[in-house]
């Protein structure tokens, strides 16, 4: 790819998991196509999953961002081999300095601005040392953004566990969390996840602005916050850019070669079907895979669902794999006799389903998601409700955003993470959202809202349309040719 000197030039630091890549690329794409820039992204990848080679594999094909991979690093002696994500992701990180610092210094163009995903705050400092703007990319939502930049405060003045608190965590201007709502660094406060989380509320602040991937309908009092000298802004003392949402839309599917689960999607009735998947790391017991299936079974309802090997120890065990448990026979992990009962109303994909196109398809009527943003995004813009399954990360935190703040999603009374639901329960969520004429009635319209003004927010003068000028404004201001 040609690199010329007369568009300004921005360059992404991405950090590794589908669920960063994936909002990169978005805004990358986004980037250049509206905002006439030129993109450099730096990938730093998990280098164990073969989805996340092949979309990157597929990006460099479309040659709309120019994408530079560093060699590996290897973290094998820095950590222990049970270390969390977090704390995998972080070490990863903060190995990959030197690199980005080296390949930085050997750009032939000056940068408009650096934008370092939430993982990667660690090397604000490079563009810092360099004299070049640098910017956040909360690939998520601004409730999530709130509490990690008020998370260094929380550090100082709670004492002992959260999840042990008796009263919810208040956040200035913003909805209070509840203790078991935490995000997964925050369960332990002595566990190194913890201090590297703690260090990235710290770091935030340092950037120049930070883009977050949600929009002023979706988080309005959040957002507010924010912006509020008396509130939020009193902690971060820099622009936030709400510019979502910023997320994969159905492309195009050529005639011929259409899968036959798509085919199959075709030929069902208008939103009957229930498209089951946790993200590209979610993984479940294999006693919960029991009781999901019967509950899907006993809830009489169509489904896609994509199937992965069940996990004992971990719900996140697979998030560095995704992609490679395909070919694993899943109808062991499954009742006796339940792929041929369901034979008629259902389908089973083993590990990896072309998500995009079932959640865009007319006749998906719900999503039963872990909560990942990404998914969630995918559900919203396509007006699809959700039955949230949150298991690790700040999933639940997005869960209770979904069912209590905006009203467009369900959830199961105890946390999957912290207990088997059981099938009874799995059957009554399904059809309150699938069927029930007064609650779920409620939820689906407001569910079409939500994907309006979401549409609207991206239209020319929408908010997040105006976010993205005024953060491209702010990028070509300084830019020397
Ligand atoms: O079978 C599948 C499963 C997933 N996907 C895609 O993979 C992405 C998954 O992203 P997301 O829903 O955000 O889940 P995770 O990959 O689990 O994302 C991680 O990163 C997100 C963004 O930071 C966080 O919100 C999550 O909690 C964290 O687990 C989405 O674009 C999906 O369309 C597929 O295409 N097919």
């Amino acid at each position: 790819m040609e690199i010329t000197n007369s568009k300004p030039h921005l360059v992404f630091l991405s950090s590794p998991g589908l669920g960063h890549l994936i909002p990169v690329l978005e805004l990358g794409n986004r980037l250049v196509t509206l905002c006439n820039f030129e993109v450099t992204i730096f990938t730093v990848l998990s280098n164990t999953s073969q989805t996340e080679t092949q979309l990157l594999q597929s990006a460099m094909t479309a040659k709309i961002c120019e994408i530079i991979q560093p060699p590996p690093v290897d973290i094998s002696s820095l950590i222990q081999p049970e270390a969390a994500i977090v704390t995998q992701i972080s070490v990863m990180m903060r190995e990959i300095r030197p690199a980005f610092r080296s390949a930085l210094s050997a750009l032939n163009f000056g940068p408009a601005a650096i934008i370092i995903d939430l993982s990667g705050t660690e090397s604000l400092e490079i563009p810092k040392e360099l004299g070049i703007p640098k910017y956040v990319y909360m690939p998520n939502n601004a409730w999530f953004l709130a509490l990690t930049i008020y998370l260094p405060f929380l550090d100082q003045v709670v004492e002992g566990e959260f999840v042990d608190q008796k009263e919810n965590l208040e956040i200035p201007g913003c909805r209070p969390v509840r203790p078991e709502d935490v995000v997964d660094p925050m369960l332990d406060r002595s566990n190194q996840q913890y201090f590297e989380y703690v260090r990235v509320g710290n770091e935030i602040p340092k950037a120049d602005g930070i883009l977050v991937n949600t929009w002023e309908a979706l988080e309005p009092t959040t957002l507010a916050a924010l912006r509020d000298e008396n509130l939020l802004y009193k902690t971060i003392k820099i622009p936030v850019f709400p510019i979502g949402p910023v997320r994969r839309a159905v492309g195009k599917v050529q005639v011929g070669s259409k899968c036959e689960l798509l085919n199959w999607l075709d030929n069902q009735p208008k939103e009957s079907v229930v498209y089951v998947s946790f993200g590209s790391g979610g993984t479940l017991s294999f006693e919960q895979m029991q009781e999901i299936a019967y509950g899907l079974e006993m809830s009489h309802q169509r489904f896609i669902w994509v199937v992965r090997r069940p996990t004992i120890e971990t719900g996140d065990s697979s998030f560095f794999t995704t992609g490679n448990v395909g070919d694993d026979d899943i109808s062991r992990y499954l009742p006796d006799g339940f792929l041929t009962r369901t034979k008629n109303i259902g389908r089973v994909i083993p590990g990896w389903g072309p998500q995009v196109q079932i959640i865009g398809h007319p006749s998906t009527g719900a999503f039963f998601s872990h909560c990942g943003w990404n998914s969630i995004l995918e559900s919203l813009t396509n007006g699809v409700p959700i039955i949230g399954w949150p298991l690790y990360a700040e999933q639940r935190l997005n869960a209770t955003l979904l069912a209590e703040e905006v009203g467009v999603a369900v959830k199961p009374k105890i946390l999957p993470s912290n207990g088997v639901v059981k099938r009874e329960e799995i059957v009554m969520m399904i059809r309150k959202i699938m069927a029930d004429e007064e609650e779920g009635d409620k939820i689906r319209k407001r569910v079409k809202e939500v994907k309006e003004n979401s549409e609207r927010a991206l239209n020319e003068g929408g908010s997040s349309c105006n976010a993205l000028s005024s953060f491209a404004g702010e990028c070509k201001k300084g830019w020397k040719r």
